[in-house]
């Protein structure tokens, strides 16, 4: 490992480069790396020969002209910032050559972004490896836009259905801020369990409509648990209030989308019917999300659950695969 200046007179700058020593090809600047999702993004890079990272540290990670430096130096940067601070990050970027991956809500439904969710589409990937703009989308839209797009778009949901969608994440999910909270000194205040997002103005209610196709802005009710990751983003559906569908057609549309993807499942129906619960944290660590068809199958209810890492396939998981596939590389490059 050896340490250098981005190049020339940007050593000025304490601007540090770090590398591996052989075949360097593409820089990274991780904006926001000390921060909740940065820091996992960063893990999951770790050890990569074919990456090298321009660091920020101390007082330099949030001086505008270093920043300024280090997003114009680099092949590709991941924004793990507020919104307004990747706003601002991107609006300082001026070459051309520059690829982003935006982790904050602020582009998602932008004109000229590309949504970053590979599995979503069969020309998503395609998209996504030729575009110098991707929005890594929200932990819980994850969820639920890999339940829900496939059955607006197969017909079984009507576009024009009103759709609810419960939710519940670790605090992790909050940031630093909200790990604080729940961790710091004050913890024994924090309820073990809260619903939040009351007034029913939650972010990412547009990203959520959007994609997936629907018509009316999606009806979203999250709360938050006292572990610390891993989230479950359910959808109640009244099949009787639907054109004629069933718990298996619904099944079958979601085994179909995702056949052949490496990072979403669909649980089979054996499965669900024996299972009596389900465990938010159960694929912690992981780029994974397993979707869940529960419900009888001659019955005219069903409860559609996404299981996923929000630190994972929820955000720093899905920013490596959207970097892997923007470098042309496999996309499972250092995920599991
Ligand atoms: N946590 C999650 O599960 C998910 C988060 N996201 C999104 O990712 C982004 C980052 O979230 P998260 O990691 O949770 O948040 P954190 O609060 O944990 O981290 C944000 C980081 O950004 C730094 N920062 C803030 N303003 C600036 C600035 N102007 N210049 C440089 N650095 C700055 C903070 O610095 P400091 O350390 O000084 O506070 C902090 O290190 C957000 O937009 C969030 O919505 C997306 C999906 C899931
Ligand atoms: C528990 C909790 O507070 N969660 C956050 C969402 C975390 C997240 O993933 O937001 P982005 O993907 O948009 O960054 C919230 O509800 O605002």
């Amino acid at each position: 490992m050896t340490k250098r200046g981005a190049s020339g007179n940007r050593s000025a700058l304490f601007l540090c480069l770090f590398h591996q020593e052989h075949q360097m090809t593409h820089t990274i600047f991780i904006d926001g790396e000390a921060g909740t999702t940065g820091l996992e993004i960063r893990q999951r890079l770790e050890g990569r020969a074919d990456l090298e990272f321009i660091s920020l540290t101390g007082d330099l990670r949030k001086d505008p002209a270093a920043r300024r430096e280090a997003l114009n130096a680099a092949d590709a940067v991941i924004l793990c910032l507020p919104d307004e601070a990747a706003k601002e990050a991107v609006a300082m970027i001026d070459n051309t050559t520059t690829r982003v991956i935006d982790a904050s809500t602020a582009f998602r439904v932008a004109e000229g972004w590309t949504y970053g969710f590979a599995e979503m589409d069969a020309g998503q990937r395609a998209a996504i490896a030729v575009s110098t703009r991707v929005s890594n989308p929200g932990c819980y839209p994850t969820g639920f836009i890999g339940l829900m797009r496939p059955l607006v778009k197969a017909g079984i949901v009507p576009a024009s259905s009103f759709v609810t969608v419960n939710a519940v994440s670790g605090y992790s999910g909050g940031g630093k801020s909200m790990i604080a909270e729940f961790e710091g000194p004050d913890k024994d205040k924090a309820l073990a369990f809260r619903a939040y997002g009351l007034n029913l103005h939650h972010k990412h209610v547009p990203e959520m409509t959007q994609h997936t196709g629907l018509a009316n802005d999606v009806l979203f009710a999250p709360a938050v648990g006292t572990y610390r990751q891993g989230m479950l983003v359910e959808i109640p559906l009244q099949l009787s209030a639907l054109p004629a569908t069933s718990v298996e057609v619904i099944h079958g549309a979601l085994v179909e989308a995702y056949a052949g993807q490496r990072f979403v499942e669909v649980a089979d129906l054996e499965t669900t019917e024996a299972m009596t619960g389900i465990d938010p944290e159960g694929l912690n660590g992981t780029n994974r999300m397993r979707l869940h068809v529960f419900g009888d199958r001659h019955g005219h209810q069903a409860r559609l659950v996404a299981l996923l890492d929000n630190l994972g396939k929820g955000a720093s998981g899905a920013a490596v695969q959207n970097l892997n596939i923007m470098l042309g590389l496999d996309e499972a490059t250092g995920l599991s």
